[in-house]
This record gives C-alpha cells, structure tokens and sequence, in this order.
C-alpha cells in the first residue's frame, strides 16, 4: 500500500534567524528529499509555514507584527513569495505542486471537510505535492487553526496519513526548553500519550524569535495525530534528508507510536474539525463513567452550563477545575441544559414539556480527548 506522509516546516526552519531572509539551502534540500520520496512512491504533502515571516523579511519588519490586520496584510506578501520560490524549486525537479490554503472553518461543515479530503486525494492521485498553509489573510481571529503545527496534525488526520514530520529549529524534544536549561534531557520515544504526561515535558509557551508556539502547539499536534494512528516524529528542519534515514529506521528525532486502535474519522471531525460552541462541567461520577467506563453523559452529571449552543453543537466535557476531558455532541441547546442540569433522566420530559432524548450526548457521538 502506498504510504502518505505530511511533513510540516516550521518559520524558524525556513528562515535565517539573523535576518529573516529565506534559508534556500535548506528548503532546496527539502524539495530534493520530498521529491525522492515521491520517486519512491510516496504520497507527500507539505505544510509550510512561513508566509508571515518571509512577509517581513520582503517588507524589511523587524519583528513579528502583532496587530491582526498587519498580520493578515503581511502574510499575503510572504504567501505569494514562498509560493513562488517552492515552485521554481520543485518545477526545476519535474515535481508539481499545488498551493492549498485552508481556513478552520473549512473544516466544521461535514460536507465542507470531506471536499477538503476529496481535493487532498484527487492531488495525491495526481502525484502532485499539495503544499498548504493557514490563510492567514483571511482568516478570523476566533475561528483560527491558530499554528500549523495543529493544521499538520489535522491534514495528516483527514487523509489518514502513515507519517507526519514536524520539522523543527531543535533536533527532538527535550525535557525542557533546551535554550533556556542547557542540562535538558533528550526524549527519544514517546509511546503514548499518558507516558508524555509522565515525563513532565516544560514546554514554556514561548517559540523561536519567528515560531509560534514553541513545542506547547508540536505536543498537541503529536496527540491528534497519534490519536488519529499517525506516527509522528519531531526532528530538525535544517536537516530534511534525515526524514528518508528515519523512515529507514534510523533512530533520529523524537518519535511518538500511534494509537493502535485509531479513533474513526466521524469521531476525529467531532473532537478536531468542530470549533466547541461551550462548555460543560463534570462531577467526578460523570468524568469516571465517560473516561473510564465508555458511557454516554447524563444531565444528572452536570454541573455547570458556559455558552450558548444550540442541539447538535460541539462542546467541551470540563473536570470540575475546567480541564477538557472530552468533546462530544449535544442533544439539548444551552437554555435546555440549564434546566436539566444535575437532574436524572426520567425527569427531563416534566421539567421541559417535552420527551428528549435520554442522554445529553451519547457515547456515539462523545470523544476523549
Ligand atoms: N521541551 C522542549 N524541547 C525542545 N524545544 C523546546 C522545548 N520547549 C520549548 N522549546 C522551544 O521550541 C522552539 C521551537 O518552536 P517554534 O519556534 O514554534 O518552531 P517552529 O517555527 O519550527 O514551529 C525551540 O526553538 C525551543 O526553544
Ligand atoms: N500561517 C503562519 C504560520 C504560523 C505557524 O505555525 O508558524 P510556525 O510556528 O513557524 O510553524 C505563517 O505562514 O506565517
């Protein structure tokens, strides 16, 4: 079977951090490798940031601009430029490209995020290298995939993809911010999730002077993409031929082993293409029968009701100190669950006039996230 990997480049790789300016050897030797690859019957998508950074460098910025509109004017001078140096260097190889631009709200409508998978396919069929970035000019500050570490992780979700690459300043993850804690342990394995909870990784919100979000946002992407039987690895940028020694089996980078029973692909849109329209809280018998008992969630195990939602609306299932446990989807509005709340089933038709549905949202429709 062929195999696909997506392999996202970060700002702090693809620039000089002195200046700003593009590092073309590095995204040469990307091209070169991801172009091997491809030979090798790979299916390779590429998702590169950059757009803002390169947008900077081009308009002489010094600094990473901070006001949204800026931000937003500034990335379509950096998208078009990156663009075009990738396909020159990829044209020069006999490798065509394609530019996709997402935005998350591309993902929320089921229809809408199939398309985006159909379009993912037909390219890959082609044997073309889609190379995708947020659209950041457009894009609207509450409905923001925010990094493209996240967006890496939901691509390589969406088209079910083998591998994904984080490519990186660092050459792994470390137990904490090597710059800062030069004595910081290397982590070579990662075999889930609840191991990485144990390790007690500091990441410090704080990327490169160019990067977004440090390695908070390369950990969170690990997580959806494991959850969804992806192996992720994080290596370093500067070196992209080391992705084929890797897949060689060469122990480089830190690799995080894939869940082996794969959430389903409903479920995945349900936990990370939905944007959560609210918020409920858990006592500590709701939070136990979802997280350990696979059940569905009961109005008796609600506590507190945030936001305004309508049925069928992605919410968040908070522990009592707000920590997201779960998402799932509702089958009652916001005014209804503050009605029902802390209440048992067979009392919900009395208290609404109506016969609802039994479950506030049931196990179908519920993801531990
Ligand atoms: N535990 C950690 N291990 C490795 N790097 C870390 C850690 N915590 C924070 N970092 C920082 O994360 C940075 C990479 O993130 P970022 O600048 O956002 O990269 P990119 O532009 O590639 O997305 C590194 O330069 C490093 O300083
Ligand atoms: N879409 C933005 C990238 C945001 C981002 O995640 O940057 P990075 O942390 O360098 O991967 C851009 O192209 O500048």
């Amino acid at each position: 079977m062929t195999k696909t990997i997506v392999v996202k480049i970060g700002t702090s790789s693809l620039t000089q951090p002195e200046t700003g300016q593009l590092a073309l050897s590095t995204i040469a030797t990307l091209a070169e490798t991801l172009c091997d690859l491809r030979r090798q019957g790979y299916k390779v998508i590429l998702v590169s940031s950059g757009a803002v950074g390169v947008g900077c460098a081009r308009l002489g910025l010094t600094q990473r601009p901070k006001a949204i509109a800026l931000k937003q004017a500034v990335a379509a001078v950096g998208q078009g430029r990156l663009i075009r140096v990738y396909d020159d260097l990829f044209t020069t190889l006999q490798q065509p490209i394609a530019q996709v631009l997402l935005s998350r709200k591309d993902l929320v409508e089921r229809s809408h995020y199939l398309n985006v998978y159909n379009t993912f396919r037909e390219l890959l069929e082609l044997g073309v290298i889609p190379v995708v970035n947020e659209n950041d000019t457009v894009a609207v500050e509450e409905l923001k995939f925010g990094d493209n570490d996240t967006l890496s992780a939901l691509v390589a979700s969406l088209v079910k993809a083998d591998w994904l690459f984080l490519l990186t300043d660092v050459d792994r993850l470390y137990s904490a911010d090597p710059r800062s804690v030069p004595d910081a342990q290397p982590i070579a394995l990662v075999s889930n999730i609840k191991e990485l909870a144990e390790l007690q990784v500091q990441t410090g919100t704080q990327g490169s002077q160019w990067g977004t979000g440090g390695m908070v946002t390369k950990i969170s992407a690990a997580r959806i993409a494991i959850a969804a039987g992806v192996r992720t690895v994080i290596a370093q940028g500067r070196y992209p031929h080391n992705i084929e020694k890797i897949l060689q089996g060469e122990a480089i980078g830190t690799h995080f082993e894939p869940q082996p029973e794969p959430t389903s692909a409903r479920k995945r849109w349900i936990a990370y293409g939905l944007v959560p329209a609210g918020k409920l809280y858990l006592d500590e018998g709701a939070v136990l029968a979802i997280s350990g008992s696979g059940k569905s969630l009961l109005g008796a195990g609600i506590t507190v009701v945030e936001g305004e939602f309508d049925t069928q609306d992605a919410v968040q299932l908070c522990d009592k100190n707000g920590h997201e446990i779960a998402r799932g989807l509702v089958n009652y509005s916001s005014s209804e669950l503050q009605k029902i709340r802390g209440r048992r089933s067979s009392e919900i038709a009395a208290i609404l006039g109506y016969v609802g549905a039994e479950t506030v949202v049931h196990r179908d429709n519920l993801v531990l996230t």
